[in-house]
C-alpha cells in the first residue's frame, strides 16, 4: 500500500500496490516543491513504473513505508530550516543508526533562493544525512534557484531514469524514531484558524507611490498564540471579478477532479493560482498543445534555460492572459485546471504585541494593483483583504512561528532596519517592549520614498520615541532630496555609536527586500563593524538575523 496526495498535499490517495518502483517525497512550505514534485511525478508514471507522491511527513507517518527508491524534492525556508512537513523526516533520519538505509538509492533536488546565505541547505542537509545512513545516492543532487523550474526540468528526466534504473532497495525503511520525531513536533504547526478583519487604515498618504494598508484581525477560536518575530499565513481566495473573466471564457460548467465533481467556479475561487504565472504553465500547456508553434517557442526558451527572454514575456501577464495570448483559450477547463499550480497563501509580518494588543494580529500589507490591456489587476491578498474589511466574513489563517527573530533578554539593546514594510516585525517588537517594560535600548532604521506620504506609523513612532521606549529612529527618504538616499547611508553615518551597540551586546535585525536593500545592509554593517568575518561571527551567535522577501 503507498501513499499518493492530490495536488494540494490534502488529501491522502491510498492506492493497493506492492512498493512502488520510485517514491517522491516532498517538503514545501509554501507549495513550489510540491507542484514540482506533482510535476515530476506526472511525467515519471508514463513508462509503466509505479511511482509515488507524498510530503515527507505523510510519508513518515503512513503504514506501510516501503522504499525501493528514493527523490526527495525540498525547498529550504526560514533562513537554512526545513519547511514544516520536512522537518519530522529530518528529525527522523538524524534518529537513526548508521547504515540504517545502506543501499537504498536516492537522489535530492533541492529549490531555495540564492539571496539567502543558506542557499538550499534543507536539501543539501537532507542529502548529507541520507548519504552518512549508507544511502546510495545515483544522481548529485542539483540545486534550484527562484526560476528553479529551470534547472528541475533539465535534471529531473535523466535523474529519474538513473534512479530508475539502479537496482531497487529490498529492506523495509526502519521504523524506530518515527515517534520519537512525532512527539519532537509542535503539533499545532499546521492548525488554521477563523480570522476577520476588525480594522483597517490606509498607512499611505494620497501622493505615495504605494498602497500600503495598516489591518488588524481577530482570531475567533479559543487558542491562537503567539510571539514577537512571528508570521501568519492568510488562506486568501481569487477575486470574483477574475474568478467571473474566467468564467466568460470557460464557461458556468462542472469540472471532475480527483473523482469529484465540483462547479469550476468554486474550483478557481478556492484552489489554484490564478495571478501568478509559472514557467511551469508553459511546459503544461505544450504537453496539451504539442502543435501550437506560439507555445513551443516559450517552451523552448525553458528547455534551453533562456530564463530572461521567458521573464520578460511573461511579465505583467496573469494566467489568463497567457491563456489568451497563446491562443489556449480552448484548452478544457480540466486540463487546464491539472497544469496550475495550487493557490498560495500570502504570508506577512505580524506587526502587533500578544501582550499589548489584545490578542488581535495586526499586519502591514502593501497593496498590488495596476491597469494594463484593458484589464484590471489586483493581488490576490490587497482585494481579498480590502473584500473582508468591507464585509467582516471569517477566513483561514495558521501562525508561522518563527525561528531565530526572536527578541533577546528584556535588557538587551536591539538594532532594527526596516524599510517600507520591512518596519512590520519591528512594530511589534517595539509595542511588545514597551508593553512588558523591558529595559533594553532600541534603535529603529525605517526608511521609504518620501516622508509626507510614506512615513508608516510616524505618530506611534513619535509617541514611542516621547516614552523613552524607541532611543534612536534614523530616517532615510529616498526622494526628498536630489541624491538618493538610503537606510544604509544611515547606518554608515552612525559607525561609532553602532559599534557601541554591538560591543555592548547589541542584536541586529533586517527586515524587507532582499533584491537591493538587504545586500546593501550587510555591506554597510560589515563595512562598519570589522569586515565580513565581523558579520558572520554574529550570524553564528544569532545577533545578526534578517527576514528578508
Ligand atoms: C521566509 C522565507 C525564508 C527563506 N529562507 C530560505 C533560505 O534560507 N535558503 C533558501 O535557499 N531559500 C529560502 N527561501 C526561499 C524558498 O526556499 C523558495 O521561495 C522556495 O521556492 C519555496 O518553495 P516552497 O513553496 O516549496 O516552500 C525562503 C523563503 C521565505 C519566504
Amino acid at each position: 500500500m503507498s501513499i499518493i496526495t492530490d495536488l494540494h498535499g490534502e488529501r491522502p490517495i491510498v492506492t493497493d500496490m506492492d512498493a512502488p518502483d520510485l517514491t517522491i517525497l516532498y517538503g514545501s512550505q509554501t507549495g513550489n516543491a510540491e507542484y514540482l514534485a506533482y510535476q515530476i511525478h506526472g511525467a515519471s508514471e508514463k513508462n509503466g513504473d509505479t511511482v509515488a507522491l507524498a510530503s515527507l511527513e505523510e510519508w513518515l507517518h503512513s503504514d506501510d513505508r516501503a522504499l525501493r527508491r528514493l527523490l526527495v524534492v525540498t525547498s529550504t525556508h526560514d533562513n537554512g530550516h526545513m519547511p514544516d512537513n520536512a522537518a519530522e523526516f529530518w528529525e527522523w533520519i538524524q534518529s537513526l543508526e548508521p547504515g540504517a538505509l545502506a543501499g537504498m538509492p536516492y537522489a535530492v533536488l533541492s529549490i531555495g533562493d540564492s539571496m539567502y546565505d543558506d542557499f538550499c541547505k534543507a536539501g543539501h542537509d537532507i542529502d548529507g544525512r541520507l548519504h552518512e545512513l549508507g544511502a546510495v545516492r545515483v544522481v548529485e543532487g542539483v540545486d534550484c534557484d527562484i526560476d528553479f523550474e529551470f534547472t528541475a526540468t533539465k535534471w529531473a528526466k535523466p535523474a529519474v531514469a538513473d534512479l530508475l534504473a539502479a537496482d531497487p532497495w529490498t529492506a523495509d525503511a526502519p521504523t524506530a524514531g518515527v515517534e520519537a520525531g512525532m512527539a519532537e513536533s509542535t503539533g499545532d504547526s499546521d492548525r488554521r484558524y477563523l480570522a476577520r478583519v476588525s480594522a483597517s487604515q490606509n498607512l499611505s498618504k494620497p501622493g505615495s507611490a504605494k498602497e500600503v494598508v495598516h489591518y488588524e484581525l481577530t482570531v475567533d477560536d479559543g487558542g491562537f498564540a503567539y510571539e514577537p518575530g512571528d508570521s501568519i499565513s492568510v488562506f486568501v481566495t481569487n477575486p470574483p471579478r477574475l474568478v467571473e473573466e474566467w468564467i466568460a471564457v470557460f464557461g458556468d460548467v462542472d469540472v471532475t477532479r480527483q473523482d469529484a465533481t465540483r462547479p469550476l467556479r468554486e474550483v478557481l475561487a478556492a484552489e489554484v493560482e490564478l495571478r501568478l504565472v509559472h514557467p511551469g504553465l508553459i511546459a503544461g500547456l505544450a504537453r496539451l498543445r504539442p502543435d501550437n508553434r506560439a507555445v513551443a517557442r516559450l517552451a523552448q526558451m525553458l528547455q534551453t534555460g533562456d530564463r530572461d527572454g521567458l521573464e520578460e514575456w511573461l511579465w505583467g501577464r496573469d494566467v489568463l492572459d497567457v491563456l489568451t495570448d497563446l491562443d489556449c483559450r480552448d484548452v478544457p477547463a480540466e486540463d487546464v485546471l491539472d497544469i496550475l499550480r495550487p493557490l498560495q497563501h500570502r504570508d506577512y509580518s505580524i506587526a502587533s504585541s500578544p501582550v499589548g494588543d489584545d490578542g488581535r494580529v495586526h499586519l502591514t500589507v502593501n497593496g498590488v494593483r495596476y491597469d494594463a490591456g484593458g484589464r484590471s489587476y489586483a493581488g490576490a491578498a490587497t482585494s481579498f483583504l480590502r473584500e473582508r474589511a468591507v464585509d467582516g466574513s471569517p477566513f483561514e489563517v495558521r501562525r508561522v512561528p518563527a525561528h531565530e527573530f526572536r527578541l533577546p533578554a528584556a535588557d538587551v539593546p536591539v538594532i532594527m532596519v526596516g524599510p517600507g514594510v520591512g518596519v512590520a516585525p519591528f512594530r511589534a517588537f517595539l509595542r511588545h517592549r514597551d508593553a512588558v517594560g523591558a529595559g533594553g535600548r532600541n534603535w529603529l532604521f525605517f526608511g521609504d520614498q518620501h516622508r509626507a506620504y510614506d512615513f508608516l506609523y510616524e505618530d506611534e513612532f513619535a509617541d514611542l520615541s516621547r516614552r523613552g521606549t524607541l532611543t534612536h529612529l534614523d530616517l532615510a527618504f529616498s526622494r526628498d532630496q536630489a541624491d538618493k538616499h538610503y537606510v544604509q547611508d544611515e547606518i554608515r553615518r552612525s559607525a561609532d555609536e553602532l559599534r557601541d551597540w554591538v560591543a555592548q551586546g547589541g542584536y541586529i535585525y533586517v527586515c524587507g527586500d532582499k533584491v537591493h536593500m538587504a545586500p546593501d545592509v550587510d555591506r554597510a554593517f560589515a563595512d562598519i563593524l570589522g569586515g565580513d568575518a565581523a558579520v558572520d561571527e554574529l550570524k553564528v551567535q544569532g545577533r545578526y538575523v534578517k527576514d528578508v522577501y
